[in-house]
């Protein structure tokens, strides 16, 4: 069932809205996210292709991702600049757009490393919030305020106080599966095999940063293993939904 997009006449009335949506490799967090901030007429953040970002940027001025205090004072100086259209998000360094460029292999490999610094980290969250504000109080014109944000400690560091907080998860098998489908456009035995360690081995990595494997207190699991994408837009939509409805 297609999903409508929420009419803008209303969208400057409503209260702002955060989302905060974490999960691991594959299980849906971008597509999805997006989709339910279409649905709400928010802005979507993708904290993932901050991190992204820095990192292709550290790779481009070939800083030594071992040395974490070099790493950190290569990004701090990083302009980052992110577009939370959700019908075109994109991803600048600079004036290079590099919403493409920050999903190749060479920065997938690398991320993970630049992502556990805990100075990138300490910054990129102070800029993440800087975003989710702005989102809030100035909204672009026709959007509702707020905004639907995912990455892997939304729920627990970033915006532990957003009204909705959500776990997208789903068994490792399916999200292999998709991430073969998504790269290489199909997911037969040869396809899952070469992404699996990308995603398994890069969560396990991942994992070691941040707690993206269990829903924090009164944070809602939605397992998308067995639900299509459209089921799976309407449950995080569902929980959206509870979390906001007032109180009779
Ligand atoms: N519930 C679902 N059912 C089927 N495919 C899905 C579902 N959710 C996401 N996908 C597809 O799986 C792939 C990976 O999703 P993505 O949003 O990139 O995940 P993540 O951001 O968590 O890594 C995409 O091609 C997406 O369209
Ligand atoms: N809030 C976040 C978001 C992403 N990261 C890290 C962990 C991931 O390996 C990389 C890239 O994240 P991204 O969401 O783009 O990863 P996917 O390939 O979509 O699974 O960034 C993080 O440490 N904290």
């Amino acid at each position: 069932m297609p999903l409508p997009e929420r009419p803008s006449s209303s969208a400057s009335a409503a209260a702002p809205l955060v989302v905060a949506v974490d999960g691991p490799s594959g299980s849906g967090k971008s597509s999805v996210c997006r989709a339910v901030a279409r649905h709400l007429g928010t802005a979507y953040l993708d904290t993932g292709a901050m991190y992204r970002a820095a990192t292709w940027s550290c790779l481009r001025a070939g800083v030594d991702l071992t040395d974490a205090a070099a790493v950190a004072a290569h990004v701090r100086a990083v302009v980052l600049a992110m577009g939370t259209d959700p019908a075109g998000a994109t991803t600048a360094v600079g004036d290079v757009d590099v919403t493409d460029a920050v999903r190749g292999a060479e920065v997938t490999a690398a991320v993970s490393a630049v992502a556990s610094v805990p100075a990138v980290r300490a910054d990129l969250i102070l800029r993440q919030r800087a975003l989710i504000d702005a989102a809030c109080r100035t909204p672009q014109p026709g959007r509702r305020a707020g905004v639907v944000v995912e990455g892997r400690d939304i729920t627990t560091v970033v915006a532990p106080q957003a009204p909705v907080r959500v776990l997208l998860t789903a068994r490792e098998e399916v999200r292999v599966a998709r991430r073969a489908q998504q790269d290489l456009g199909t997911a037969d035995a040869a396809a899952v095999a070469s992404v699996r360690d990308g995603v398994v081995q890069r969560d396990l990595v991942d994992s070691r940063t941040t707690d993206f494997l269990a829903a924090a207190d009164g944070v809602i699991t939605v397992d998308s293993s067995d639900l299509d994408f459209e089921g799976t837009v309407e449950a995080v939509l569902a929980v959206v939904g509870r979390a906001t409805a007032v109180a009779p």
